[in-house]
């Protein structure tokens, strides 16, 4: 039963008659995880902050909760959290003082504030860091805080601007599995992103997004499999056999790489290298899967990378 907390249409904003959002239409349902990937200046900011009821829109409909947040800001801005692209942590404040201010600003009671706080600085694992300096902690913790202070009013829907840029891969790591968290409790995830591997890690569904319009939507699965040409083969046929079976792997496919349990054959038609392995009497195959890649979809679909 479909149950769709954001559901933009035709949503526009223009800029002195620049459209940084050009008429795009999506739905999100109640639970999921949805992401906007696109590169800079695509729109996905613009899109988050007229969905977060911080700018108004141009044109179109747009519906959050229910609600228009043209017309009810405040009640959207109670209901949602919000991770904005740079930490706007208070450097004067320390790290559980941070979110006991914020629940202020909320007008939730001191001692509700107070065991929030403290549940969300287990959940952001940052116990330990309760009484530190903001200023002391790494990317990846305040990260964690600004998400931890976004779920002060304990949100339905959490709004989530290029959650890990600027991290490194174990602080990203450690924000991915603290966002699988809220999703597991049915927390609404909306972000935005341009590394294609959060988005495949992260999302539900996603919608591509190149100048303010939507190149495409589905799951990372249906968008690899329905825009992406070139394929990688997971091959098994049983580890003993590989580096035998590899010196016969000569020709098949654009590259072949030969790991300890597997052999990966990089290629534009996985159908037909797949007859040519059957052909050339490679088999028994343990296991195959295909693997491709968002970063593809998207150039095949704008011919340009995500990353300039
Ligand atoms: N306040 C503004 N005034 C004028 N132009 C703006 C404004 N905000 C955004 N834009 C323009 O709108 C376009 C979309 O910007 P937006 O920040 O939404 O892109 P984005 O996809 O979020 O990119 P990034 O990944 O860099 O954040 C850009 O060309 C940007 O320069």
């Amino acid at each position: 039963m479909p149950d769709p907390v954001i559901v933009a249409q035709d949503l526009r904003k223009t800029y002195a008659g620049f459209a940084a959002v050009d008429g795009i239409s999506f739905a999100v349902e109640r639970g999921e995880s949805f992401g906007l990937l696109g590169p800079n200046g695509a729109g996905k900011s613009t899109t988050m902050r007229m969905v977060g009821a911080v700018s108004t829109r141009t044109g179109g409909s747009l519906s959050v909760l229910g609600l228009d947040p043209d017309r009810h800001g405040p009640e959207i801005r109670s209901q949602l959290g919000v991770v904005p692209q740079s930490d706007n942590l208070d450097t004067e404040l320390r790290v559980r003082e941070n979110l006991l201010v914020y629940g202020r600003y909320f007008g939730l009671p001191r001692a509700q504030v107070a065991r929030r706080a403290d549940e969300l600085l287990a959940f952001a694992q940052l116990e330990d860091k309760a009484k530190a300096k903001v200023d002391a902690l790494s990317g990846g913790m305040k990260r964690r805080l600004t998400i931890a202070r976004a779920l002060i009013n304990d949100p339905s829907i959490l709004l989530l601007d290029e959650p890990t840029t600027g991290l490194d891969p174990q602080a990203r790591h450690i924000l991915w599995d603290r966002l699988f968290r809220l999703k597991e409790q049915g927390t609404t995830l909306l972000l935005t992103t341009h590394y294609m591997d959060e988005a495949e890690q992260l999302c539900d569904r996603i919608v591509v997004v190149d100048k303010g319009a939507i190149m495409a939507e589905g799951s990372p699965a249906e968008l690899i499999r329905r825009y992406s040409s070139k394929e990688v083969l997971e091959v098994r046929f049983g580890s003993s056999r590989n580096s035998e079976v590899a010196e016969r792997l000569q020709g098949i496919g654009d590259r072949v790489e030969v790991l300890p349990d597997r052999i990966l054959i990089y290629t534009g038609n996985g159908e037909a290298e797949l007859v040519r392995l059957t052909d050339a009497g490679l088999h028994p195959i343990t296991s195959l899967v295909r693997r491709s890649s968002l970063e593809d979809v998207f150039l095949r679909l704008t011919g340009r990378t995500l990353i300039e």
